[in-house]
């Protein structure tokens, strides 16, 4: 497309038959396409001959440029207008310029958390996201399509599922013995826990197609955790091996119908075969992330029942005769693999037992700080790209004669919705730098409360972000295709992590209830 047109010559294609269009820089010969088009012939025919670029953000994303009107692209324009700011396209691996689009250190301000190899760690994996995943998931999340196995052995040969776990040995075990490469070339004594944070970040809120991004992992960051930690060495590096390269995937199973989270009262039961060497598990678990096509299921189990105080026990279940996964239909895609999960005398050997008997609930309690902390990363990821499709769509969207931007009502809602996440991220980054700095059983002892607490403002945020964009989209935030698409995806997934991973009230009273176990006699 080396051809290149004044603007005169395209006026002189000004009628329905003869009908070339500017947008941007690029001339589009839309002559027949006109009648096709989906929001009626009339708009095309209307700018015929004409610069239309004003009209097309008015109505459409970006991506529709890159997708459905390459084709009608003829040349470029000889004579750009002058005097204003070109349409900013970013290249994959580019991250935004819009203020607030990025978290601060990612847009030039000084930060002490991060160095160089950070931020190389972030653009190549927004790169590999950009180029790898996103063109096909928007489609994928809408028809439920969860990441095929192709994509899931790049996610993993390109260390993306390495870098979603916590640090420890099985990540130089992958480098070393399986050709696993990590993001932005850093090593594995390099990797730290803000280079997982922006691991999280970069594949899941980021992406803005929250069920297909829970497909792409989500079960593995809680699922895979208590193997590598708890297994038998040779069945931990085995599965380890298999999960963080992508060949298999793993989900971890412990809430049933009968418990939400109520742990204690899950109904799956273990017995042990009478020759000792393995158990026969029968239960149901539900919500179980991932699990429509996971191969492991690491599932907490009754070993001993005893009324409110079961012995619970985990196991790692293998996909096999005796389990079966069926869909769960939730508000969104079936492209994460959200399943209702049956045993039935599901044979598990006594090898597969994480930990020892008994030791369940210590197991599951061990990761949920960790659990809680990357749900926030998400979480808040996500909020933040809907403050940067709002921030966007005020400035391009006019009604009754003014932009949404120079509405006061509109800018208090962003000034609301932008200081909030920046408020959940400041307090998420000194959480991770104490992470990073801290024993998990100082962890366990100093963060749980405010990771817990933490969690609970993120998600009462993403709630704010989420009725605000809508009221600031109007009817395009209840609409599946067009402009709205991201903010529509998210109010209706923005609850997901007011209630996984411990709910938000669960959260709130458990944060003070740590607070008080270090309150002093501290009198007014
Ligand atoms: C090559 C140029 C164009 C292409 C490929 C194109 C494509 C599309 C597509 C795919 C949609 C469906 C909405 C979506 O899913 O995003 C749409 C809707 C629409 N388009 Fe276009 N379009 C083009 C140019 C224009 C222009 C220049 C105008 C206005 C002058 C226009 C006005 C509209 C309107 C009003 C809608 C309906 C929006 C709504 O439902 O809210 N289009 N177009």
């Amino acid at each position: 497309m080396t051809t290149t047109y004044t603007r005169a010559e395209v006026a002189k294609h000004a009628s329905a038959d003869d009908n070339w269009i500017i947008i941007d820089d690029t001339v589009y010969d839309v002559s027949k396409f006109a009648r096709f088009h989906p929001g009626g012939r009339a708009f095309i025919d209307g700018v015929a001959g004409q610069d239309a670029t004003k009209q097309f953000y008015s109505f459409h994303r970006q991506d529709v440029l890159r997708s459905m009107a390459a084709k009608y692209a003829i040349g470029t324009i000889a004579d750009p207008p002058t005097g204003k700011k070109a349409v900013v396209k970013l290249a994959p691996g580019e991250l935004s310029t819009v203020p607030y689009a990025e978290p601060s250190a990612f847009q030039g301000v000084p930060s002490p958390y991060y160095d160089d190899s950070h931020r190389r760690f972030r653009r190549d994996l927004r790169a590999f996201f950009d180029t790898e995943v996103m063109p096909d998931a928007v489609a994928n999340d809408a028809r439920g399509v969860h990441p095929s196995k192709e994509l899931w052995r790049k996610l993993g040969m390109r260390g993306v599922l390495a870098c979603r776990v916590q640090s420890g040995p099985w990540l130089k075990d992958v480098v070393e013995n399986c050709g696993v490469q990590l993001p932005g070339g850093i090593t594995p004594e390099q990797f730290d826990p803000f280079h997982e944070l922006i691991a999280h970040e970069e594949s899941s809120g980021r992406l803005g197609v929250p069920g297909y991004a829970d497909g792409m992992g989500a079960g593995l960051v809680i699922g895979l955790p208590p193997v590598l930690q708890f297994g038998e060495p040779a069945l931990a590096r085995r599965v380890g091996r298999e999960v963080l390269t992508g060949e298999k995937q793993i989900c971890l199973a412990i809430s049933g119908p009968e418990a939400g989270s109520d742990v204690a009262a899950v109904a799956c039961v273990a017995k042990l075969s009478d020759c000792r060497t393995h158990y026969l598990v029968s239960g149901v678990k539900k919500w179980i992330t991932n699990g429509v096509f996971s191969d492991y299921f690491v599932t907490a189990v009754v070993t001993k029942p005893g009324g409110r105080k079961p012995e619970l026990s985990l196991m790692l279940i293998e996909r096999g005769e005796g389990v079966d996964t069926k869909p769960i239909k939730t508000s969104y895609s079936p492209a994460a693999g959200t399943a209702y999960v049956t045993f039935e005398n599901a044979k598990v050997p006594t090898g597969n037992v994480l930990g020892k008997i008994g030791e369940g609930f210590k197991l599951i309690m061990h990761n949920f700080n960790h659990e809680r902390w990357y749900i926030v990363a998400g979480a808040n990821r996500a909020s933040r790209l809907v403050v940067e499709e709002c921030l966007k769509w005020s400035v391009q969207r006019e009604v009754f004669g003014a932009r949404l931007i120079d509405q006061p009502v509109i800018r208090a809602k962003l000034a609301r919705l932008a200081s909030q996440v920046e408020g959940v991220q400041a307090w998420l980054e000194s959480v991770t730098f104490a992470m990073k700095h801290t024993t998990h059983e100082e962890q366990a002892a100093m963060l749980a409360g405010p990771i817990a607490l933490l969690k609970h403002f993120c998600t009462r945020v993403a709630n704010d972000v989420s009725d605000e964009a809508c009221q600031i989209f109007g009817g395009r935030a209840i609409t599946r295709t067009g402009m709205g698409q991201v903010v529509e995806r998210f109010q209706r997934s923005a609850k997901f992590a007011a209630i996984l991973g411990g709910s938000e009230e669960v959260m709130a009273d458990l944060g003070v209830r740590q607070a008080m176990r270090a309150m002093p006699n501290a009198k007014l």
